[in-house]
């Protein structure tokens, strides 16, 4: 997928906005506060239905503005033409567009679009909650496996339903809830599969990216599912019974899995300096983009805030031409022109400047 045009209305200092983007490299740029992030977190809607920073919708529409809008159009790999837009009120409605067509359902949005964001918080993928590394995961999840969608959702109604009854505490061995209790074990048994499947994938594309950034040190991703490894999650659920009755909420399970990364077998957090934690994260991500993109033959858009902080300039180059060789559009913010020197070598690109929430295509 490649976002041909971008139209954004009221969202944070923009009123308006309209971006023919390039399909491999645009690049966005402006002094502090001029509205590059806004740009990228609007595309960002696109794909997640939701903003990078901050969970208040209202946050993002401009001040004294009812709503925000987002319209994209995009040419996909198979050379169709669609038209997708979102656009969220300040009561909280949200409407999605499908080629015209109007839908609330944000997933059959979200599951067109496959955008990836790399910012200076996306160390947290490495230091921050597990939540992020299973978000991570997930995301390759959602876009190719069909069945894992499905699983995941109804994995978390069935758990909600399962910790409101540990809450009221009530007996879940009873009979009448058996079927759940069968069909919450099979959703979760899916989920570990394909999780598991999923880093045995990814493992040969990050090792060897990470064999190009950083050389020094050599990588081990493990992956905990979520519960003892010895038991299946029956009989560990079975264990934490009592436990999950005196707490309220089920301790075990895939909304506990996590990651763990380790460089020459210590924590990855604990060996690796900031740049090289970032370096880390840019590896974990390309390699998803070229997964991503060998498994379903479709392309991801990648937005790069602030390309500047806390890389080197041939680190950066790195990056970007490794994420450009995967044929993958690119969005990157930076705000001295000096971060973003190399750029000159490239063909196809497309320059714009932000100035008070005002986008201009500039001349190469
Ligand atoms: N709801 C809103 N309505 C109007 N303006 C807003 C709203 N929310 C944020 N802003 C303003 O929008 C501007 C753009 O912010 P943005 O984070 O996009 O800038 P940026 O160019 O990425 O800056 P930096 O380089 O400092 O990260 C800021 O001046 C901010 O105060």
């Amino acid at each position: 997928m490649k976002l041909a045009q971008v139209q954004i209305t009221n969202f944070r200092n923009i009123s308006t906005a309209c971006l023919d983007l390039s399909p491999s490299l645009s690049v966005i740029r402006g002094h502090n506060g001029s509205g590059k992030s806004s740009l990228l977190e609007a595309i960002y809607y696109l794909g997640f239905g939701r903003s990078f920073r901050t969970s208040k919708h209202e946050s993002v529409i401009k001040d004294d503005q009812s709503s925000f809008s987002v319209f994209a159009r995009c040419n996909t790999e198979t050379d169709q033409h669609i038209k997708v837009g979102l656009s969220r009120s300040r009561i909280n409605e949200v409407t999605c567009n499908i080629n015209g067509e109007h839908s609330n359902r944000l997933a059959d949005l979200v599951s067109l679009v496959p955008v990836q964001l790399f910012t200076p918080q996306s160390t947290d993928l490495l230091v921050g909650t597990p939540s992020e590394r299973r978000r991570f995961i997930d995301w390759g999840l959602f876009h190719v496996e069909h069945s894992f969608r499905l699983h995941a959702r109804s994995y978390l109604s069935l758990l909600k339903q399962r910790n409101a009854l540990l809450k009221q505490g009530q007996d879940i061995t009873k009979p009448e809830h058996t079927f759940w209790s069968e069909q919450l074990i099979s959703a979760a048994e899916v989920i570990d599969a394909c999780r598991r499947q999923y880093i045995e994938n990814i493992l040969p594309y990050f090792k060897s990216i990470m064999a190009q950034f950083l050389p020094e040190f050599s990588v081990e991703i493990a992956y905990h599912r979520g519960w003892e490894k010895q038991l299946t999650f029956m009989e560990a659920l079975a264990k934490k019974r009592d436990y999950d009755y005196k707490v309220g909420y089920t301790s075990v399970g895939p909304h506990k899995a996590d990651l763990r990364l380790k460089v020459n077998n210590v924590s990855a957090q604990e060996m690796l300096s900031r740049g090289q934690l970032r370096m880390t994260v840019a590896a974990l991500q390309l390699a998803q983009t070229q997964l991503f993109a060998d498994q379903t033959q479709r392309q991801s858009i990648f937005l790069l805030d602030d390309i500047g902080a806390e890389l080197d300039s041939i680190r950066r180059e790195k990056f970007l031409t490794r994420l450009l060789e995967t044929n993958t559009q690119v969005v990157v913010t930076a705000i001295v022109d000096e971060q973003i020197d190399f750029v000159e070598n490239y063909n196809d690109k497309k320059m714009f400047h932000v100035e008070h929430g005002i986008v201009k295509e500039e001349s190469n």
